[in-house]
């Protein structure tokens, strides 16, 4: 990717490109979502934290250090299903086996079997000198022997065996060797998925202090939006932000108080946030942040607290707006729909990940090659619509509307271009698969 000469020519550039009223004064991407991760920052001790059970932990926010009560492993134990022995049993049967000329093969190491030690057992005697013990995957490994070796490389032959000569250690788990007893794993602000509900599970622990989830009143505003399965009016379409954004929000581990459509009206829309800011800790509405005559929300918004930012260079979604109905954070997303998908998966994730507690909240994303050329430096960062093809390389989806759902279902992630910046064929672009955008 290049960018169109030096930042201020850059800028300069946006400033002279007619067609774009008004991108000058848009405020980067980078630096909304820096402004509000300081905000979400000095927010979010308020929050409540309850102790739960670890089945009812899936996605929840880690409000408390998690420390190891033991080492892990808290003892030596096997990795494979074969022979324990001690390596210098190893080296002095093979040394006497030479002298003796009874090897057959100089590989080969003949020991007697001094028992059967498999996983679960609760005695483990000390393995006696100069023999080997049966032994089984997760099966503690007896004082005196320090290696094992696996059964496909071993010859049984009644109680002995004929062993390969064998690295002291190998196939073998140490204590410790993973964690030591008192070490802290995970720290307050880790988001708890299957991984980490394995291992806290694999301590001992059967309840965890998590944050409780961010409650979210969400409202899509609109004269023109009616609920889906109601016949549609003339003029009228469905609304789609409204059960699309609530899926998201609660895939991102929230509680969502949906209000529903609301008029595009200043009383309705006055009620409707004084009455969700009363029950939720932040609120999220889309539609009716743009320029129209009918779009009104920021006006309410500024009225019932403050409207603090208006507009972002990012395309789709540059009438994106933030602020706050009393103390109860509000962002509105722009009405079209994959413009409030993409604001609210780019710019609301982040945000209210770290309002709930969460510690790391940027999403993945990979630099890969480009399987079409961006000829033309744009004003605004873009976020476009796209797959992975069989090379890897990014391909773009052909439609690109703001407006339009289908192309987002018809792709993997989407692709990030930079402001003022071009991408040839094969260069690297920014690559932000939905796997992390959306759960
Ligand atoms: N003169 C200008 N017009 C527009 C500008 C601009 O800068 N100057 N910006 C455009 C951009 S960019 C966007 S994005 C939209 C955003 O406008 P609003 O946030 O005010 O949204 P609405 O006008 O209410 O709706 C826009 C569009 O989306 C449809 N919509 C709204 N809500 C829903 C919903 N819940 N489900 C499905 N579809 C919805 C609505 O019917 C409109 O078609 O403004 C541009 N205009
Ligand atoms: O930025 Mo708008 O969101 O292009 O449609």
């Amino acid at each position: 990717m290049s960018v169109a000469g030096t930042p201020s020519d850059a800028r300069k550039t946006t400033a002279t490109l007619g067609c774009d009223t008004g991108s000058s004064a848009l405020r980067g991407v980078d630096a909304v979502i820096a402004e509000l991760l300081i905000q979400a920052d000095t927010h979010h001790t308020n929050l409540a934290t309850r102790q739960l059970p670890l089945t009812a932990c899936a996605g929840r926010v880690l409000a408390e250090a998690i420390s190891a009560p033991h080492d892990v492993p808290a003892w030596a134990n096997s990795a494979m299903d074969g022979y324990a022995v001690a390596a210098a049993d190893l080296l002095s049967a093979a040394q006497q086996s030479s002298v003796s000329g009874t090897e057959t093969s100089a590989a080969r190491i003949h020991l007697p079997l001094d028992g059967r030690q498999a996983a679960g057992d609760s005695l483990c005697p000390p393995l006696r000198a100069g023999h080997a013990r049966r032994i089984f995957t997760g099966a503690p490994l007896p004082a005196g022997a320090d290696t094992v070796i696996a059964q496909e490389q071993v010859m049984r032959e009644g109680e002995s065996v004929y062993l390969p000569r064998t690295a002291r250690g190998a196939n073998v788990r140490a204590q410790a060797e993973e964690l030591s007893r008192g070490q802290c794993v995970l720290t307050p602000g880790t988001r708890l998925r299957a991984p980490e509900i394995a291992l806290i599970a694999s301590l001992g622990y059967a309840r965890v202090r998590v944050f409780a989830p961010l409650r979210i009143g969400l409202l899509s505003t609109g004269n023109e939006l009616c609920t889906p399965g109601a016949p549609l009016a003339a003029g009228h379409i469905h609304d789609a932000n409204g059960p699309g954004l609530a899926t998201l929000l609660r895939g991102w581990g929230f509680e969502v108080i949906a209000q529903g459509i609301v008029a595009d009206q200043p009383a309705a829309l006055t009620d409707a946030l004084l009455s969700l800011s009363a029950q939720c800790d932040v609120l999220i509405s889309s539609g009716g942040v743009s320029v129209g005559e009918e779009d009104h929300l920021k006006a309410v918004v500024s009225t019932l607290g403050e409207l603090s930012l208006w507009r972002v260079a990012i395309q789709p979604g540059k009438p994106l707006a933030v602020g706050r109905v009393g103390s109860c954070p509000w962002l509105g997303l722009p009405g079209n729909p994959t413009s409030a998908f993409i604001t609210a998966m780019i710019i609301a994730k982040p945000y209210l990940l770290r309002l709930q507690g969460q510690a790391r909240v940027q999403a993945s994303r990979y630099a890969l090659p480009a399987a079409f050329s961006w000829p033309t430096a744009k004003p605004r960062r873009q976020y476009l619509r796209a797959s992975l093809n069989d090379s890897g390389h990014v391909t773009l989806h052909a439609q690109q509307g703001s407006a339009m759902l289908s192309p987002a279902c018809a792709s993997d992630g989407l692709a990030m271009i930079d402001a003022g910046c071009t991408v040839a064929l094969g260069d690297a672009v920014a690559f932000l698969p939905y796997a992390g955008l959306l759960s």
